[in-house]
């Protein structure tokens, strides 16, 4: 088979259309694991499983120069962002990402959120009703910001539309409707304000502390030697912050699992750290976020007996490989104990990429996910609360799904101080 003889119908707008459902399906056609289809006026080859993993991940064969389309730079990742970038390049940028993989910078986050949470609860208790994805939201603003040394001004509301504008940017980045829109002005916005800052902690007019995040992307140097420009700068930091409060969506579906699973409330609030960190990978594996990557082909490759001439796209089916019936039995059951049952590989469980985060394109917050997600939905759990009626339809449709509601829920309470302290 041969790439070269591809749809010639592109499907792009159908991708947009069909969501997560889209590559999973033509895969679903194509038993060998190998899908043709056309994104971007290019044939595009859709794989999966970990051995696609690895392919896609070599850079001799697939780099990322080129493959990110103008509106997700535009909303999700800024111009110039580590993801655009390839080889000796890249790797100077990703160094400044790198320390937030080691265990003390992670801690060091969960230790600035967990206290916002904390407050957080108790004015929740005094709210007729909150939406847990928005006010996940706001803690998680207000705990970077702090871990990171980017200044808020609380009393113009500055953490709230922060928090906003960086929820916009990836609630926006996958559609051409008025959230797109939104989506463009929430960083156009943020990227100025945080140019300032980079410029005014450059020339002596902020004080960044030190160690900090904010600090280190100040200081930061381009393979050139260069220091980051302004606005490059801004847009890594950026994609600090921004990720981060994007966990948010993840702490809805940490709820939405409890809520239809109250079992698993129960396993939580028995303290089985194991378990913890099996609830969180499943939550990871099971909900939607990312739905594919994609590359383009640096050189004519060969993949299980297809020819991809270069400058063909690669699609990596990132909700297909988590749903694959191959790798996990039985994909649309929430079942945390599977992660219990085997050791999973690096290259199978990948809702934040795959390969090794320190030399290619892995999320670089990853493990920061993980610890913040492991201390929230335990502190969700030690939570008793009410769920009223509402819309808990997670859309497979809409690119970033979410719970419709947002998880509202009523009559927020601490049961006992242990729940909180056993974290
Ligand atoms: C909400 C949870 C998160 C999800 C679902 C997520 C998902 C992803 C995915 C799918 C990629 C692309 C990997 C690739 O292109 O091969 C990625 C890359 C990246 N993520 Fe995350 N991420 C999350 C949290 C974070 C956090 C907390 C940070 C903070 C440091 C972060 C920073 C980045 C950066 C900088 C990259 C680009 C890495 C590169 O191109 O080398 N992410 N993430």
């Amino acid at each position: 088979m041969d790439l070269r003889r591809s749809p010639v119908i592109d499907r792009s707008l159908p991708a947009l259309a069909q969501g997560y459902s889209w590559l999973p399906g033509l895969l679903r056609e194509h038993p060998d694991g190998v899908a043709r289809t056309r994104v971007m006026g290019k044939p595009a080859l859709a794989v999966r499983g970990p051995e696609a993993v690895r392919f896609f991940y070599d850079e001799h064969n697939v780099q990322r120069g080129g493959a990110l389309p103008g509106p997700v730079l535009s909303t999700l990742f800024g111009h110039d962002a580590v993801h655009t970038l390839d080889g000796g390049a890249h790797r100077a940028r990703k160094e400044f990402f790198l320390p937030l993989l080691q265990a003390d910078r992670i801690a060091g986050l969960v230790e600035h959120v967990v206290p916002v949470w904390d407050d957080a609860v108790r004015e929740w208790n005094r709210a007729e009703q909150v939406v847990l994805f928005d006010v996940a939201s706001v803690v998680l603003t207000r705990g970077v910001c702090r871990w990171a040394g980017v200044p808020l001004d609380e009393g113009a509301g500055e953490t709230e539309h922060l928090a906003r504008d960086l929820v916009a940017m990836v609630d926006g980045f996958a559609t051409a409707g008025p959230r797109h829109w939104r989506a463009r002005r929430a960083r156009s916005r943020q990227e100025e304000r945080f140019t300032r800052l980079v410029e005014d902690v450059r020339s002596g007019r902020a004080a960044a502390p030190e160690g900090s995040v904010l600090a280190a992307v100040c200081r930061h140097r381009e393979a050139t030697g260069e220091l980051l420009h302004p606005h490059t700068a801004a847009v890594e930091l950026l994609n600090v912050i921004r990720p981060t409060v994007a966990v948010c969506w993840f702490v809805a579906y940490t709820a939405h699992a409890l809520h239809l699973q109250p079992n698993q409330r129960e396993r939580l609030r028995g303290g089985d750290t194991a378990y913890t960190a099996a609830f969180v990978h499943e939550v990871r594996r099971f909900y939607p976020f990312a739905p594919f990557l994609g590359g383009v082909a640096v050189r004519d490759l060969s993949w299980q007996g297809v020819s991809v001439p270069a400058g063909a796209m690669v699609l990596l089916d990132v909700f297909g490989q988590n749903h694959d019936e191959e790798l996990w039995g039985d994909p649309y059951v929430f079942r945390p104990e599977r992660f219990l049952e085997h050791a999973v590989e690096r290259d199978e469980l990948i809702p934040q990429g795959g390969g090794e985060p320190r030399t290619g394109h892995r999320c670089p917050g990853e493990g920061l996910t993980i610890g913040l997600l492991e201390a929230l939905a335990l502190r969700l759990a030690g939570l008793d609360y009410t769920v009223p009626d509402q819309d808990l339809r997670i859309s497979l449709r809409r690119i970033p799904a979410r719970v419709r509601s947002g998880v509202a829920v009523r009559d927020v309470r601490v049961p006992s101080e242990r729940t909180l302290t056993a974290v």
